[in-house]
Order: C-alpha cells, then sequence, then structure tokens
C-alpha cells in the first residue's frame, strides 16, 4: 500500500483545475458542433475527443513534464510515449456514444498509475456539472454547486444490494446468469463512469461489467472508488492492476467494501 504523499495532493489540485477547463470547452464544442467518426476498431470518436485529449496532454506535460501520458485516442492512432512505473492515463471523453447521441452521461477521466496501481484520479461529468476526485490516503471527494463534500459507499450496506451496470451488460446472458445468486434491490443502467461514481457517493452498492473496458475507463474511477472504501476486482477478486497487454482490461466487479464478502468470486 502506497502512503499519502503531500505532493500527489498538489498535483491533484492542477488536475481537477485542467479537467474543468477541459469540461467547459466540450460544452461549448457541443453547442459548436462536431463531426463523428469511426474508428479502425468500429468504435466512436469525435472530432471533440481529438480536440479535449490534445488540450489535456498539453497540461499534464506542463504539470508533470517527466510523466509520459496514455491517452485513448492518441493510443487508437498507434501513439503511445514509451513509459515506466509511472504515467497518466486519460480517456478525454468516456461515454462517446452518449455524447455523440447529445445525452449528458459522459466524463472526462484523468488516473496517474504508480506501480501498476492507480493513485490520483480525477471524473468530470460535463453534462452534469460535477467533478469527483481523489489522491490516495486525502479521501474522495465530489465538487458541484453547492461545493465540496467528502463522499464515501453507503454503510451500512443494505441488506438488498442496489446494482448498477451498463446498458451493453443488461442484456447479456452472463449478467442474467450473475444476478441469479444475489437479492437485488434494484438493477439502474447507467452511462460511462457516473456506475463507479454511484458506488463511490453511496447511491449503489455494486457495479458488475461483463463487457470489455480499456485501462482508461477505470483508473481515475478506480482511484475514487477506493478512498471512498470500496475496490474495482476481477472476478478471481483480485484487484484491478495497470499496464497490462493492450491497456485491456477483464471482467470485473466494483463494489463497497461493506458488500464484499457477499460477493461471489470464481
Ligand atoms: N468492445 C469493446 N472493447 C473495449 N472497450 C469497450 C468495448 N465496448 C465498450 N468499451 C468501453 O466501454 C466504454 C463505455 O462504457 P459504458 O458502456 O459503460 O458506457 C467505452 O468508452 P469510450 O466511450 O471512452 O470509448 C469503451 O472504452
Ligand atoms: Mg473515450
Amino acid at each position: 500500500m502506497l502512503t499519502p504523499c503531500p505532493q500527489n495532493n498538489a498535483i491533484l489540485k492542477s488536475v481537477i483545475d485542467i479537467s474543468a477547463e477541459a469540461a467547459s470547452d466540450i460544452i461549448q464544442c457541443r453547442q459548436d458542433g462536431f463531426t463523428v467518426h469511426k474508428k479502425q476498431d468500429r468504435s466512436t470518436v469525435t472530432t471533440v475527443d481529438r480536440r479535449i485529449e490534445h488540450f489535456i496532454i498539453e497540461k499534464l506535460r506542463h504539470v508533470t513534464p517527466d510523466i509520459p501520458v496514455i491517452a485513448e485516442e492518441s493510443v487508437s492512432e498507434g501513439r503511445a510515449p514509451l513509459y515506466g512505473d509511472t504515467y497518466w492515463l486519460v480517456d478525454p471523453i468516456d461515454g462517446t456514444d452518449e455524447f455523440a447521441a447529445g445525452g449528458d452521461d459522459f466524463a472526462i477521466h484523468i488516473g496517474l498509475v504508480h506501480l501498476g496501481q492507480p493513485i490520483i484520479g480525477v471524473v468530470t461529468l460535463p453534462g452534469h456539472n460535477i467533478q469527483y476526485y481523489a489522491a490516495r490516503g486525502h479521501g474522495a471527494w465530489r465538487k458541484n454547486a453547492d461545493g465540496e463534500t467528502r463522499i464515501t459507499c453507503a454503510s451500512p450496506a443494505p441488506e438488498h444490494l442496489r446494482v448498477v451496470t451498463s446498458r451493453r451488460c443488461m442484456n447479456l446472458p452472463h449478467f442474467a446468469a450473475w444476478r441469479k445468486n444475489y437479492e437485488i434491490d434494484s438493477i439502474v443502467p447507467a452511462g460511462s463512469s457516473i456506475k463507479f461514481m454511484q458506488v463511490a457517493e453511496g447511491a449503489a452498492d455494486i457495479y458488475p461489467r461483463f463487457t470489455p473496458s480499456m485501462e482508461w475507463d477505470t483508473a481515475a474511477p478506480q482511484a475514487i472508488i477506493e478512498e471512498a472504501g470500496g475496490s474495482i476486482r476481477d472476478l478471481s477478486g483480485d484487484i484491478l492492476r495497470y499496464g497490462k497487454a493492450g491497456w485491456l482490461n477483464s471482467s470485473f466487479i466494483c463494489c463497497s467494501d461493506h458488500v464484499r464478502d457477499r460477493v461471489i468470486w470464481a
């Protein structure tokens, strides 16, 4: 376990500002109009994803010149810098499909990975005007129009689980089989990293994901959920780690520590 580091808190403050500036720009771009393209893997990208990623990379280079930035769209275009023990993982828009369709459930992710673990995370929801953030040892926080509030997973956890998951996951046979093993209160679909944030702020207890995700989809949210009293684990119960082949995550379960002993790990 890494210890709290005052320097990380200083870096976090800069990243919160960078992400807020990127959020304003996304809202402006949405008003001005943008174009939608398909990547080689047939997934969606917009001119806004690329613009925001470029902005974030330039800003991070200024704040932490020695830390390489691994970012979704650059990797898609075959541009990933050499990296070592410490690197940024950036998703300029998580939930691009939702953003391109005019919805509000999309997020900006900026996460700092050190020795395979995310130690700083900022998740901004431009469409909801909310920021979530954490640095290892400094707690998890939410900032909105009401100010800054410390967030934690629900304690005590309710008897029946409040499940949140991806719309893509809800109709999968794997999910149908999984849910049969649990006493469930509700199953609510949500887009992008809103699912992680709902667990982190106590609005949901568990987020199972049986469809693919990339490391930039989870790094920033994982830093936050871990500071809020939860975790993201593979189906064997091992904490999700970073720097894997192709930046691809396995299926995972994100849950509050208060329900972890109810989860059936493989
Ligand atoms: N087949 C696939 N392979 C890898 N990642 C996938 C995928 N299908 C969806 N994703 C990831 O899931 C994210 C959307 O999550 P959700 O379905 O929970 O809203 C996408 O984020 P992007 O929008 O950044 O591409 C993408 O990274
Ligand atoms: Mg993205």
